[in-house]
C-alpha cells in the first residue's frame, strides 16, 4: 500500500482534497500520514477511520519514509522543503498544487483527462514530480480539449472572468464583506419603493470609495465592480497569469517545441469559486459547427456542450450553476463575423475542482495503478 504523506490538507484547496478523496473512498487504498506546519501532534481530518497524530510538515526524516507526498500548502513551502528533500535523497513521488516547479524540465503539469499519455510517458521515463496547472489553464484545457486533440487550434484567446477563491479564502471573506458594506448602506433607500434609482446609485458609488471600506486583501474594490490585472506583472504588459495561458497550456500538452499561440486578459470578478472564459479560437480550417460540437463534446466526461440559446446559457453556462460541480459546460458556439475559421465559445467551472484539488487526486489514484 503507498504510504502518502498529506500538507496543505486544512486549506482551502486541501479541504476540497479531502472531500473529493472521502467521495471517492481514495483513503481506502493507501496509508495516509497527514502533515502541518501549525497543527503537529494534533488530530488529523476526518477520514472514517482513525490516523496517527499529525506529524511536523517541515520535518524532513519524518517526510522522507513516505512513496508519495502531496502538498496543497503553497510556493513557498514547495521552495523550502521540496530541495532538502531531495537532498536528502528522498526518491518518492512529489504531487503539488502550487506553481513553483510547474515549468521544471524534471515536472509534469497533471490534467490527466488532457493528456493522460503525456503522464504515461513520463512515469515510464522516470520523472518524479507531478504538479497541477494553473486553474484557469486546466479550465479551459478540460473545455476545449477536443479541439487541440484534433488538431484543430492554430491560436486562441480567452478574456476571463476570474472568482474571488483564486485569490485565496481571506480574500474570499473579503468580497461578502464588500457585499454586505454596499447592502447595508443601500439598505433604507432600498426599503422604500420610490426611491430614486439614482440616489441608490449615488451611495453605492459613494460607498465603494470611502476609506473604511473593506479592501484589506484585495487592496480595491471588487463586489460591484472587477479588477482587470491577476497575479504579478511580466514586465511585458502581461500579467502572470496571462503568461501562464501560453506556457501551461503547451507544456500540458506536451508541445513546447511548436506552441500553439495562447493569449487574453485576465480578470477578477465577484463570483465565489467558479472561473469564466470567453474564448476566441482562430481554427485551422473552417469545420462545421455541429462537427466542432461533437468534438468539443466527446473529449472528456464532464465537458457538456451548451446549445447556443438565451434560456440554455443562462441556466447552464453560470457560476451559480456550476459551482460545487465537476461540470464543465461550453457554450455560446458559433463561427464569429471575421469568417468560418474563427469560433467564439463560453465557458465555466469550478476552480477549485478541476482547477486545483481534482488533477492531484486523479493523479493519486493513477501512481495506485501503476
Ligand atoms: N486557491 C486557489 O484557487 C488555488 C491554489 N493553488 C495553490 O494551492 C496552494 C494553497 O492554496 P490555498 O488552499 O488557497 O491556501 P490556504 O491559505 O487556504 O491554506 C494553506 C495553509 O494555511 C494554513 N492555515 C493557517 N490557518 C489556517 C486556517 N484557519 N484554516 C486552514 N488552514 C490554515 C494551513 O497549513 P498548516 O496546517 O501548516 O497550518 C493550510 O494548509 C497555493 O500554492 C496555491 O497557489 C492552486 C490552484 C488554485
Ligand atoms: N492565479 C489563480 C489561482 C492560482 O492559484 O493560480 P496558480 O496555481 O497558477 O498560482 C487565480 O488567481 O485565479
Amino acid at each position: 500500500m503507498l504510504r502518502v504523506g498529506f500538507v496543505g490538507w486544512r486549506g482551502m484547496v486541501g479541504s476540497v482534497l479531502m472531500q473529493r478523496m472521502r467521495e471517492e473512498n481514495d483513503f481506502e487504498a493507501i496509508e495516509p500520514v497527514f502533515f502541518s506546519t501549525s497543527q503537529v501532534g494534533g488530530t488529523g481530518p476526518d477520514i472514517g477511520r482513525d490516523v496517527p497524530p499529525v506529524k511536523d510538515a517541515k520535518d524532513v526524516e519524518a517526510l522522507r519514509v513516505m512513496d508519495v507526498i502531496v502538498t496543497c500548502q503553497g510556493g513557498d513551502y514547495t521552495s523550502e522543503i521540496y530541495p532538502r528533500l531531495r537532498a536528502a535523497g528522498w526518491d518518492g513521488y512529489w504531487i503539488d498544487a502550487a506553481s513553483t516547479l510547474r515549468m521544471d524540465k524534471d515536472s509534469v503539469i497533471i490534467l490527466d483527462p488532457v493528456n493522460m499519455p503525456v503522464i504515461k510517458n513520463a512515469l515510464a521515463g522516470g520523472i518524479k514530480n507531478y504538479i497541477g496547472g494553473n486553474c484557469t489553464v486546466s479550465l479551459m484545457l478540460m473545455a476545449m480539449g477536443g479541439l487541440f486533440q484534433n488538431g484543430l487550434v492554430e491560436w486562441l484567446t480567452a478574456m476571463t472572468y476570474q472568482a474571488a477563491s483564486g485569490a485565496g479564502a481571506q480574500n474570499m471573506r473579503e468580497l461578502l464583506q464588500q457585499m454586505d458594506a454596499i447592502a447595508e448602506a443601500a439598505k433604507p433607500l432600498l426599503a422604500d419603493p420610490a426611491s430614486a434609482i439614482l440616489e441608490i446609485d449615488r451611495v453605492v458609488a459613494h460607498t465603494l470609495r470611502r476609506p473604511d471600506f473593506p479592501t484589506e486583501h484585495f487592496q480595491v474594490p471588487l463586489a460591484g465592480s472587477l479588477i482587470p490585472w491577476i497575479d504579478r506583472e511580466m514586465g511585458n504588459g502581461q500579467s502572470r497569469e496571462e503568461w501562464k495561458g501560453q506556457a501551461e497550456t503547451n507544456k500540458i500538452l506536451g508541445r513546447e517545441d511548436r506552441p500553439v499561440p495562447v493569449d487574453g486578459v485576465c480578470v477578477r470578478i465577484g463570483a465565489m469559486r467558479c472561473h469564466s472564459q470567453a474564448l476566441t479560437v482562430k481554427l485551422k480550417k473552417d469545420v462545421p459547427l455541429d462537427e466542432i460540437e461533437e468534438m468539443i463534446g466527446a473529449a472528456n466526461d464532464w465537458v457538456k456542450v451548451v446549445p447556443n440559446r438565451r434560456e440554455d446559457s443562462m441556466r447552464e453556462l453560470t457560476p451559480a450553476a456550476v459551482t460545487g460541480t465537476l461540470n464543465i459546460p461550453v457554450g455560446r458556439l458559433r463561427k464569429l463575423n471575421m469568417g468560418g475559421e474563427y469560433l467564439g465559445a463560453f465557458t465555466c467551472g469550478d476552480q477549485l475542482l478541476w482547477g486545483a484539488a481534482e488533477p492531484l487526486r486523479r493523479m493519486l489514484h493513477i501512481l495506485r495503478e501503476a
